[in-house]
């Protein structure tokens, strides 16, 4: 057979087997002219066999296994086509994705009494939401205001007072309900069907910094809780109390020293706090191993600040894969940490094996708790791998670092907006440790400080919100969800709610939780900082027995106000912030 080639190329012969050659053969014949510019890179050089010129033409006798490599005007047709066909294919899907299936979900939602915004093509909400939290941020607050929801997630504050408790509004194209009625809000953490899982989209965010507990899903998720609550168990925790009190002892101590002989000194106490959180969970992690703890926490800090970068660019498809100057050194840093934590797991185990291990850290107690746990279940492997172990210790410093400083920054605030509530703290903790080191009997029995704690973490919840997705069609308060629908729980919103708090919510009063958390309420219990159901943080005595160390120090040693110069501005950021944080606080020796 022979097929015409276009232009120069005078004519192509296909020929039956070649006699020397179990492969049929192909002959092509080219114009004189033609032939000596015709490179062999055009056919490939491996399947060139032999040249011969006869008439004035050149025969390339080629072996072809392959055809493909001709590029023939067929095949070039048929893949124009293809193409075309997964162009619209693409396209179908888009208009299907970003306008059909939207509307399809609106009205389904809508005919089931859900209201809520109209959705916009392409983007939803999210040019209201950016402009609203940019808005709400733009301006301080009055001193002494806690009413903190409408700044802290305007977007959702505003919308809940349009439509409701909840209301449907639109991240681009995805439905994202949001659910602020405290019941439904329980209902959907306690996952009692396993049909709320987290939010597939934030989890990708999250893995690029860590791969632990709130990244893992399934049976992986159950054995990790497992190991991880031994670890965060009380009994555990108070074996790492000498280390909460000599990082608190140390930060009282550079605190005394900056002032020198002067009375009142200005300390900045928002990178105070994420400095005596970073150095408590580097100390507690590793124990003896505190040197590197503290290389690792600042890596991890590092990496934390390029995640925000990274998330603003996230959408652009492939961009972190490509060798930018973020992406290069968020890889470089990961490898950093991911060599030191292993360094550091090795010389533990090591020590395990040789007896000698002090295993009062959290390191030790995971490992101890890992290996436990494998024999209760028969395998003689352990259930955690190192590499599982690497992923949650570095979850341990994004989850409990930033959230556990900003609540003892809030509580510094509030407590110096409210003198008398730092006298009546004072007069506890003098009580019950004079100056002596707090120990943890004496901890359990901190009941002022305890409830003033509370109450920041009502008023100021580090978390604003949660997110959770509906893994497959589910029903919540008469109405049916389809698989796919997110769910926005802003624990702020809730934490601000007059119907569930009264008409004083937004008051600092931690008396409302003299009677501990469920009496503190109405619609009982609706008091969240830490979640709810299953997922409930695990660190949350390790939190609260480090804020209390934290405050009971501070309150042995000095006593605070606001600096003339501190403006309102709790922001929205990865956690409720101080917007300007260098906000001072003066410090004062304590009489006492
Ligand atoms: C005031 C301090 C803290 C607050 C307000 C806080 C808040 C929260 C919240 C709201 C969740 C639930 C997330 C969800 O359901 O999607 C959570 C989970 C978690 N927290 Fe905390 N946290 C604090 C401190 C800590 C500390 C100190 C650690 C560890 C050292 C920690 C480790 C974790 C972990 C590992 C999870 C995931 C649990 C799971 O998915 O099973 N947190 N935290």
């Amino acid at each position: 057979s022979s097929i015409l080639l276009p232009d120069n190329f005078v004519h192509l012969q296909l020929a039956g087997p070649e006699k020397s050659t179990r492969h049929p053969s192909l002959i092509l014949v080219f114009s004189p002219a033609v032939s000596r510019r015709c490179t062999d890179t055009i056919f490939g050089a491996a399947h060139i066999q032999r040249l011969s010129e006869r008439d004035g033409f050149v025969h390339r006798t080629l072996t072809t296994h392959n055809m493909d490599t001709l590029g023939s005007p067929p095949w070039s047709l048929l893949c124009a086509l293809g193409a075309l066909l997964a162009a619209l294919w693409c396209a179908g899907r888009a208009l299907t994705g970003a306008w059909l299936r939207p509307r399809r979900l609106a009205r389904a939602l809508r005919s089931q009494g859900v209201s809520g915004t109209q959705y916009r093509f392409p983007s939803g909400d999210m040019k209201e939401y950016v402009r609203l939290i940019a808005a709400a941020c733009s301006q301080p607050m009055p001193l002494s205001l806690h009413a903190v929801a409408a700044r802290a997630v305007p977007f959702d504050h505003a919308i809940i007072k349009q439509h409701g408790k909840v209301a449907l509004t639109w991240f681009g194209p995805e439905p994202r309900v949001v659910v602020a009625d405290p019941r439904l809000f329980r209902e959907i953490l306690s996952n009692k069907q396993g049909q709320f899982g987290k939010q597939r989209s934030i989890l990708r965010i999250e893995r690029l910094l860590a791969n632990g507990l709130t990244t893992h899903q399934g049976d992986k998720w159950v054995a990790h809780r497992r190991i991880i609550n031994h670890a965060f168990h009380l009994e555990k925790l108070k074996r790492m109390l000498p280390a909460f009190a000599e990082c608190s002892s140390e930060l009282v101590r550079r605190w005394g020293d900056s002032m020198g002989q002067s009375d009142v000194q200005e300390i900045d106490v928002w990178p105070e706090f994420q400095n005596l959180t970073g150095d408590v969970i580097s100390r507690v992690a590793f124990g003896s191993s505190f040197g590197e703890g503290r290389k690792i926490f600042q890596l991890q800090s590092e990496q934390a600040q390029n995640a925000v970068k990274m998330a603003n660019v996230m959408y652009i498809p492939g961009y972190r894969f490509l060798p930018t100057k973020l992406n290069t050194r968020m890889k470089a840093n990961a490898r950093e940490v991911e060599l030191l934590l292993k360094g550091v797991i090795t010389k533990r185990e090591r020590a395990m094996k040789d007896g000698h291990a002090d295993n009062d850290d959290l390191l030790g107690v995971m490992m101890e708790s890992n290996i436990e746990e494998s024999q209760e279940a028969g395998s003689s492997m352990p259930t955690m791998t190192t590499d599982d172990i690497v992923g949650e210790l570095k979850l341990f410093y994004f989850a409990g670092m930033e959230t556990t400083a900003v609540l003892l920054t809030w509580a510094m605030v509030l407590l110096s907006m409210h003198p008398e509530w730092q006298d009546r703290a004072r007069e506890e903790v003098l009580r019950v440790f004079g100056k002596n080191q707090p120990d943890s009997e004496g901890i359990n029995r901190l009941k002022v400080v305890t409830m003033i704690l509370y109450e920041v973490l009502r008023l100021y919840p580090p978390i604003l919100l949660l997110g959770r997705e509906a893994y497959k069609e589910t029903e919540l308060g008469g109405v049916t969800y389809p698989a796919g629908v997110t769910f926005a729980l802003p624990i702020v919103c809730i934490h601000h709610d007059p119907d569930v708090w009264g008409e004083d919510v937004d008051e600092f009063k931690p008396e409302r939780f003299a009677e501990g958390i469920a009496g503190a309420s109405k619609n009982s219990p609706a008091f969240f900082p830490f979640g709810r159901g299953p997922r409930i943080c695990v660190g949350q005595n390790f939190a609260l027995l480090e804020a209390k160390m934290g405050l009971s120090v501070i309150l042995q040693h000095f006593m605070f106000e606001l600096s003339p110069s501190y403006t309102h501005s709790p922001c929205p950021v990865s956690t409720l912030q101080p917007q300007h944080g260098s906000h001072r606080l003066s410090s004062r020796n304590s009489k006492n």
